[in-house]
């Protein structure tokens, strides 16, 4: 346990408590004053009256922080303010080393969770919000695995519904052959966009697909057979695309929106039954409380349509039942995009109306905003079309390459690769990442692949110098070490950032905001930079220089990590 704060909390939390008479909780931060400071006692001054400083100087009478803090002080209207000792310090750093997690503990109680991502559509393009979802969902699925929770992985895959009957018959007009050639090579929206022209233009083909969708839904074998095609030669494609970006997802993982066909009939029993169901327009609707329109009416989440079909929300309602109940699942991500808020909610409230969802369980959005080109406007090619995303992620391999090249001429062909593969798939998912994901961010190719700035080549080279450091002096990182002697500020200034990390990621497995974890791991290599600027390491001696090199180590260990909950490499030489 190396989370400075949480230490300090530990320590303040019951003289808070026996000054106040009730719990009080120490809100103690990192300071520009001191190490960190506490200002819980301002606060205090409505409820017990008197003198904040005279609150803060009783609390700091009775808090047991002598083998903490060097010196602890009141400050300004009542803050108290907390440096710690270079031996606590130097003693963390030494625990901290030792432990593979890096300080980080594994859940007491871990919860089963499922992560809802990626999701595309089958025999259609994946479009740059789904590579969001999927760069997200991935972070999540790698940070809590981390922290010892079971993770069930949930790709979402649109594979049913009125499309299927048109695509259907498509591929009957082109031919099985040709059709599985074209969407095996990745020509989805060729096959789509072919598909649709047909449908719009042409009213027998309309007609066909409809009859073809009832095929579809009534279980008809023949039909059952072209259609799982497609969806097989689809997933192939989205396959490709995960393996590309090393995401953790595999074929296993794809629990379709067919899957859950044969529920739905009983999902609306069920709600029936529980009287959520009314009559709307011939449609069968739940009308969630808390959700009117404009008009200030209650709005319906359509369950049954009026022709007796099921829709998305419908399947949705089915997915969280099985979820919770199959699964029971106790924490339910659904990473989608901003634009169905709303979609999620109404399923949430349901759910929880239907008795389905009820406490400690709980489903939570992650939602993510779009990401635009340059001009402004959601990313496009040129022609105006949408991205294909392959293209997208070769493109920033190639241009990492020719960076690569250009700083490292020395790099063999194969590792020259393998580099410039970390590092271009690296800085699209860090460019997603570090941004607050429900903000809309700017594909921008050069601010991306820049070693300059917030990016995932700045931290990747920065671990690279590092494990160069130990290259060059020929040492192993010493591991298992005394309390390291720190004496310079900038050790210092490292060594509690370094420490910070196992508080760090306990926020982010509960929020989620990855931005957080990527403006870390960058004040960590900032950190570096001006302890390395300041302070010899290989020709530094004896006690001084051990504790530099775990310095060196723990930095380039807690990059690694901290970019490997993200997804994303660090290779060791660059
Ligand atoms: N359970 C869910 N609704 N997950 C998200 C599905 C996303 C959907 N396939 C889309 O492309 O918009």
């Amino acid at each position: 346990m190396a989370d400075v704060e949480e230490l300090l909390r530990r320590r303040l939390a019951p003289a808070f408590e026996a000054v106040a008479g009730q719990p009080v909780d120490p809100a103690i931060r990192r300071s520009q004053h001191a190490d960190f400071q506490s200002d819980a006692a301002l606060a205090l001054v409505r409820r017990l009256g008197g003198n904040p400083r005279d609150i803060a100087a009783r609390v700091v009478e009775r808090a047991e922080l002598g083998d903490l803090c060097s010196t602890v002080e009141i400050s300004g209207p009542g803050f108290i303010n907390l440096t710690l000792s270079d031996e606590a310090l130097g003693r963390l750093l030494a625990e901290t080393t030792a432990d593979e997690r890096l300080g980080v503990p594994r859940a007491e109680r871990p919860q089963t969770v499922t992560v809802d991502y990626s999701a595309p559509n089958a025999a259609k393009e994946m479009h740059v919000g789904h590579l969001r979802s999927t760069i997200i969902g991935d972070a999540a699925v790698r940070l809590l695995e981390f922290c010892g929770h079971t993770v069930i992985r949930q790709n979402h895959l649109g594979d049913w519904g009125t499309p299927f009957g048109m695509l259907v018959e498509h591929l009957l007009d082109i031919g099985e052959a040709e059709a599985a050639h074209e969407l095996s090579v990745g020509d989805l929206n060729g096959f789509y966009q072919a598909a649709r022209r047909k449908f719009d233009a042409d009213e027998t083909f309309q007609e066909r697909s409809r009859r073809r969708v009832v095929l579809l839904q009534s279980g008809d074998e023949a039909t059952l057979r072209l259609w799982r095609m497609l969806i097989t030669e689809s997933q192939k494609y989205f396959l490709a695309v995960y393996e590309l970006l090393g995401a953790r997802l595999d074929e296993n993982d794809f629990y379709g929106e067919s899957y859950y066909n044969d529920q739905l009939e009983s999902v609306v029993d069920e709600l029936a039954e529980l009287g959520l169901l009314r009559d709307s327009e011939g449609a069968k609707c739940v009308f969630p409380e808390g959700f009117t329109g404009r008009d200030g009416d209650p709005l319906p989440l359509i369950v049954r349509k009026s022709d007796g079909g099921f829709g998305y929300p419908a399947t949705d309602l089915a997915t969280i039942r099985h979820r919770l109940r199959k699964l029971h699942a106790t924490r339910l991500l659904y990473v989608v995009g901003l634009p169905q808020r709303m979609h999620l909610s109404m399923i949430f409230k349901t759910a929880e109306e239907a008795g389905w969802l009820t406490p400690p369980a709980r489903a939570e959005h992650i939602g993510f905003g779009s990401v635009l080109g340059s001009d402004g406007k959601i990313l496009r090619t040129r022609a105006g079309a949408s991205v294909k995303l392959v293209d997208l992620l070769e493109e920033a391999v190639t241009r990492a390459s020719a960076i690569v090249a250009d700083k490292n001429p020395d790099l063999d062909p194969e590792t020259r690769a393998a580099v410039a593969r970390a590092v271009g798939i690296g800085a699209v998912k860090y460019a997603d990442l570090s941004t607050d994901r429900v903000k809309d961010y700017v594909f921008d190719y050069d601010r991306m692949l820049s070693f300059d700035g917030n990016t995932a080549p700045y931290l990747q080279y920065a671990r690279a110098r590092i494990c160069s450091i130990f290259r060059r002096g020929g040492v192993e990182p010493p591991r298992d070490v005394a309390p390291l002697t720190l004496t310079e500020p900038t050790e210092r200034a490292l060594a509690l950032q370094l420490l910070g990390f196992e508080g760090l990621v306990a926020q982010v497995a509960e929020n989620l905001e990855f931005h957080r974890l990527a403006q870390y791991l960058y004040s960590v290599a900032s950190a570096f930079t001006s302890f390395y600027e300041n302070c010899p390491v290989l020709n530094a001696e004896g006690d001084v220089r051990t504790a530099r090199l775990v310095l060196c180590d723990l930095t380039a260990r807690t990059l690694k990590l901290g970019l490997d909950l993200l997804g994303i490499e660090s290779p060791d030489q660059m």
